[in-house]
């Protein structure tokens, strides 16, 4: 059963006024619902999508399984059609498009898939050939063309070799090279990287990171992993039950949550858990003798701050920390931590006090003996 869909909770100007020149794709309460098969209900898939891609971005839709991000990345390229709603290219308006206007349009928007979609009977340079070869490009632009991106992807040397002579982070920089083939302005990404192992997911983001940066290529792309938006995103969208449930920029998402899936993605990566030595004791009601438990948010500046020793130094009370972890998200640093102070007043008022002059967020999770 699916869950039931609502409409879109937010209007698209309400969350980004991108102009129009400067928004590569745009959806406009974009609805998509499957037809009935087999005696079953249709499927509301998406409903009232309103989302904005600006030109050069690098734009992340995180959300769980079924929660209609393939079906949105899909009429992006026109392998699905909206049945409500707008989706607009650089302005121009696809959701009508015929299957010989969207074969036009597809050269201008490459795509790469979670299991890579290469043809086992072509070598490497001959998959990313092939969508030159159907646009009728001449065989000596071809060799030029190839030889660049295989370069480019790290690969010039297996330009002879078949895909299952390949490791999976090597046949998708091939599904890269070949999304890139046709010289696209948007890379449409399908679950890139889950496939791959956390080293070659990494490598494969900063090869992705390169080819929007060095490039130019706007990448909108689809996961179910947070540190895939984490990693690479500019902008994140949350979809849950065919809506956008949160959208904004990747530092102001990850690090104030609004809607509980979002925070309950985002606690993957950055939330600090009670260590399990400690969660047994752990308890509301202060008794005395108690020292506190608490739970610090570190965002961007302030993450820098030598918090802990201005709390000693400053109000004098002994910290003791306890688990943290602090990362980063682009170039800001973002993390919590876990510490125990005095649970006595004024201690205590002192310590949320000082966070609070340091900008500081920090809820009390409980009381130790
Ligand atoms: N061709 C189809 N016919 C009928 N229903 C479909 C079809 N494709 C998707 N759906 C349904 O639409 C909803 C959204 O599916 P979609 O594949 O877009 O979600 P998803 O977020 O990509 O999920 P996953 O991560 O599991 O791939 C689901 O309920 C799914 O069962």
């Amino acid at each position: 059963m699916n869950a039931p869909v609502k409409p879109g909770a937010f209007r698209v100007e309400a969350l980004l006024p991108v102009p129009p020149a400067d928004a590569i794709i745009r959806f406009e309460g974009v609805g998509k619902t499957y037809p009935s098969r087999d005696s079953q209900e249709p499927v509301t898939a998406l409903a009232g999508i309103d989302l904005v891609v600006p030109r050069g971005s690098i734009v992340g839709v995180i959300g769980r399984s079924g929660a209609g991000k393939s079906t949105l990345i899909r009429l992006v390229n026109g392998l699905e059609r909206a049945t409500s709603g707008r989706i607009l290219i650089e302005g121009e308006d696809v959701t009508n498009l015929t299957e010989a206007g969207w074969r036009e349009r597809r050269r201008a928007t490459g795509m790469i898939f979670q299991h890579f979609n290469l043809l086992s009977s072509r070598t490497v340079f001959d998959n990313v050939a092939l969508p030159l070869e159907i646009a009728g490009v001449p065989k000596a632009k071809i060799e030029a063309q190839v030889s660049r991106l295989l370069a480019l992807v790290g690969l010039a040397d297996k330009r002879a070799r078949y895909p299952a002579e390949l490791s999976g982070g090597q046949k998708q920089r091939v599904g890269i090279a070949r999304a890139l083939a046709t010289e696209p302005k948007v890379l449409l990404c399908d679950e890139a990287t889950s496939a791959l192992d956390p080293e070659t997911t990494r490598a494969i983001l900063a090869l992705l990171k390169q080819v929007n940066r060095e490039l130019g290529i706007t990448i909108l792309l689809i996961t179910h992993e947070i540190p895939v938006i984490k990693e690479i995103c500019d902008r994140v969208a949350v979809i849950e039950g065919g809506n956008i449930v949160e959208e904004g920029e990747t530092f102001e998402v990850m690090t104030r949550p609004r809607h509980p899936t979002t925070a309950s993605f985002v606690e993957a990566v950055t939330g600090v858990e009670v260590p399990d030595y400690l969660a047994g004791r752990i308890h509301q009601q202060a008794l005395a003798g108690d020292s506190a438990v608490l739970r610090i948010a570190f965002t961007g500046e302030n993450a820098t701050t030598p918090v802990i020793s201005r709390l000693s130094a400053v109000i004098g009370v002994d910290v003791n920390i306890l688990a943290g972890r602090i990362d980063a998200i682009g170039d800001k640093p973002f993390g919590s931590l876990l510490v125990s102070v005095p649970a006595s007043e004024p201690e205590l008022a002192a310590v949320f006090g000082a966070l609070k002059s340091l900008d500081l967020k920090a809820e009390l999770v409980g009381h130790v003996s």
